[in-house]
């Protein structure tokens, strides 16, 4: 825990955050696609890393999950400098979403709910849209369908932390929602942290505390999720 000074100059107890990087630069080979990234996200928090195509946000995310090496900086998890490898943080209570869908096509749903770590009772009882669904393989299911159960799997696993790349992509407004409703109770009731790479601005901030955002591999700005967020990145970027 770290003390936070208020005006009326008592102390509160802020949360020590579940994930940090600390001047951070990632990318591939020689080639820093990202460079000196500060950034935290606390427990119970949604922070959504925004950016034009090419930013380095998806680069920033596999780095802080441990798929990519950083080439300078660190990532820190609970406070200690991450060296594990992905399966590893994985298996310590890490959640990662990535852009491309995880399921096994050939496989059922049940059957790829069933390689969750979470029991699937709880994936079901997060998303019942998936109960009628069950006995097909999951190569069948539409994209909403397939990006339910990616995150139905997950969250059933109860992570601690998640970081997820573009949960909307390609998807109707309605299922990306739902995605984001779910991702937000997560937060809400679970105190599960959520890094949320996101190209839809509006969005992401619908259910973010938090913003970063990402230009030409360096960071931009932050902020707030309030009213002036969307003005405020609509200037910078959009
Ligand atoms: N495997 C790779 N090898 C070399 N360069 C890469 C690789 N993947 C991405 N890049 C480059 O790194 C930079 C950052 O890409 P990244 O995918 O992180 O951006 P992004 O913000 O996630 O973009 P988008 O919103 O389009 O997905 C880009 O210039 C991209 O071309």
């Amino acid at each position: 825990m770290t003390t936070v000074a208020t005006p009326a100059d008592t102390t509160i107890a802020a949360p020590a955050p579940i994930l940090e990087a600390r001047g951070l630069t990632a990318g591939y080979g020689d080639l820093a696609a990202v460079r000196g990234l500060d950034m935290v996200v606390h427990p119970g928090e949604i922070v959504a890393l925004l950016g034009p195509n090419g930013a380095g946000k998806t680069t920033t995310l596999l780095t802080l999950a441990g798929s990519l090496k950083p080439l300078a900086g660190e990532v820190r998890h609970n406070g200690k400098v991450a060296t594990a490898p992905l399966y590893r943080r994985v298996r310590s209570g890490m959640g990662f979403i990535p852009e491309e869908r995880s399921i096994i096509s050939k496989l059922s749903v049940k059957e790829n709910l069933g390689l969750g770590r979470g029991p699937v009772s709880e994936a079901l009882r997060l998303f019942p849209q998936l109960q009628p669904l069950l006995r097909r393989p999951a190569g069948l299911l539409s994209g909403g369908e397939q990006q339910m159960l990616t995150l139905a799997r997950c969250l059933a696993s109860r992570p601690s932390l998640m970081l997820v790349d573009e949960l909307s992509l390609g998807l109707a407004p309605i299922v990306v929602a739902a995605l984001l409703r779910a991702l937000r109770e997560a937060a809400t009731e679970t105190g599960a942290a959520v890094l949320l790479v996101e190209q839809q601005v509006q969005r992401a901030l619908s259910v973010a505390d938090r913003w970063y955002l990402l230009q030409h591999g360096a960071l931009a700005g932050s902020g707030a999720a309030d009213e002036n967020s969307v003005a405020e990145l609509a200037a910078a970027y959009l």
